[in-house]
């Protein structure tokens, strides 16, 4: 059976987001789309690729007059403007036009990369998200925040651009490595701590049937992250205010992120900013004692790290690069802290040395 989530844009429906156990019923959502004369790219990396481009390729051949696809190297690494151009180049060496689709299998990068490809290719192709990680299933593919870094700075060239379904086959998580599971488990207990503290207690008391895969607990817990994302980029859909708050832990997260040269992964970079920005509340007076450490023994009993010993960095030179993410306006670097567990809100309003408190907590 599994579930369906509708997704609205700018007030209308725009499309599902399919929770499924397989990948079996993606060719008859597609058909139900309206796709099936046309062709089909299927754009993934190496080792997602060597799991189910096969399968997916002997789904699809039979329902689109062509079958192509692209297939880079896996990691962040590959999340650039040159592998956008090498896709630009197969989309064209195969006469895509207008009228043919991009299926995204893979991670996070796969998706965000994609989607950026997508939405430049002719002034933009569909594109369909078929997320296979944790993150991508419960983030990176809902909301149409798609694109790539430059010099190495995340995201930083991108545009909003929304799939046409987002089809997830809960199964594929079984095939992802330990760590990178629970990197995924970042992000799924940052929407419980900025918007929904019920999620974080269910979070909590579940997270040996999680670690296991459970199948009926991954299916509730997928499907209550996707709900509360939802939610959010329904409300504020091109981050003019309230979207912000999805970006817990990512201030001080994307510049660890970019200094450990993407050694770290993204959700264990999250998790890291969200204890120093979770620090950072508490001093400001709002967060209790108990909860800062709630949140720290969340995120470890997930196996995500909460200090950072021996990062080869200065404390003074996490913040100069996070001035050069792009959470910088007017000057200013936007923070999100907590008032309470399940409540977030956004300032521009900390000081250098607040800042710098709440990076030498991670530290230490
Ligand atoms: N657009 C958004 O809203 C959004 C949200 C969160 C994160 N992101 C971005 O997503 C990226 C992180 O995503 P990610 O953690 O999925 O990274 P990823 O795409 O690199 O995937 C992580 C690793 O898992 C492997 N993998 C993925 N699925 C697998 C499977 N089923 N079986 C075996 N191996 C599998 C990949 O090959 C890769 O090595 C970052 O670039 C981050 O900036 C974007
Ligand atoms: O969807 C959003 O909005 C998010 O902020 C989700 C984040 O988990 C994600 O990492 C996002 O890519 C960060 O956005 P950025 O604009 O700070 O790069
Ligand atoms: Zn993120």
């Amino acid at each position: 059976m599994g579930k369906t989530i509708c997704v609205s844009y700018e007030g209308k429906p725009s499309y599902h987001i399919e929770i499924q156990k397989d990948f079996r019923l993606l060719p008859e959502k597609l058909k139900d789309l309206g796709y099936g004369r046309n062709r089909v790219c299927i754009i993934t990396e190496n080792t997602v690729g060597s799991f189910y481009l096969e399968e997916l390729k002997a789904l699809l051949s039979h329902m689109f007059s062509c079958c192509t696809s692209y297939v880079f190297e896996a990691g962040e690494a590959s999340k650039n403007t040159d592998t956008v151009g090498k896709v630009y180049e197969h989309l064209i060496q195969n006469s895509f036009d207008r009228k043919d689709v991009l299926i995204a299998l893979g991670g996070g990068v796969v998706g965000d990369l994609t989607g950026f490809a997508a939405a430049t290719y002719l002034r933009g192709i569909d594109f369909v998200q078929v997320p296979t990680s944790l993150l991508a299933q419960t983030d990176s593919s809902i909301g149409g925040k798609t694109g790539v870094d430059f010099m190495q700075y995340k995201n930083m060239v991108g545009a909003f651009y929304m799939p046409k379904l987002v089809y997830m086959n809960i199964s594929a998580l079984k095939t992802l490595p330990k760590r990178q599971f629970s990197a995924g488990t970042a992000e799924v207990i940052k929407h419980g701590f900025i918007k929904d503290q019920k999620y974080t207690e269910f979070i909590q008391t579940h997270s040996k049937a999680i670690m296991v895969q459970d199948y009926e607990t991954m299916e509730e817990m997928i499907d209550r992250s996707c709900r509360i994302k939802r939610d959010v980029v329904e409300q504020d859909p091109k981050e003019q205010g309230e979207r912000a708050l999805l970006n817990f832990g990512h201030t001080i997260g994307h510049a660890i992120e970019k200094l450990s040269d993407f050694t770290l992964y993204h959700g264990e970079c999250v998790a890291l900013g969200m204890v120093s920005a979770g620090y950072i509340s508490w001093k400001q007076g709002n967060l209790s004692l108990e909860a800062l450490e709630e949140i720290e023994k969340i995120l470890e009993s997930y196996g995500l790290p909460v200090r950072l010993k021996d990062f080869p960095y200065p404390p003074e030179e996490i913040l100069e690069t996070t001035r050069l993410d792009k959470k910088m306006e007017s000057g200013k670097i936007k923070f999100i802290l907590l008032k309470n567990l399940g409540e977030a809100y956004i300032t521009k309003e900390l000081t250098d040395s607040e800042i710098l408190a709440g990076i030498r907590y991670i530290l230490q």
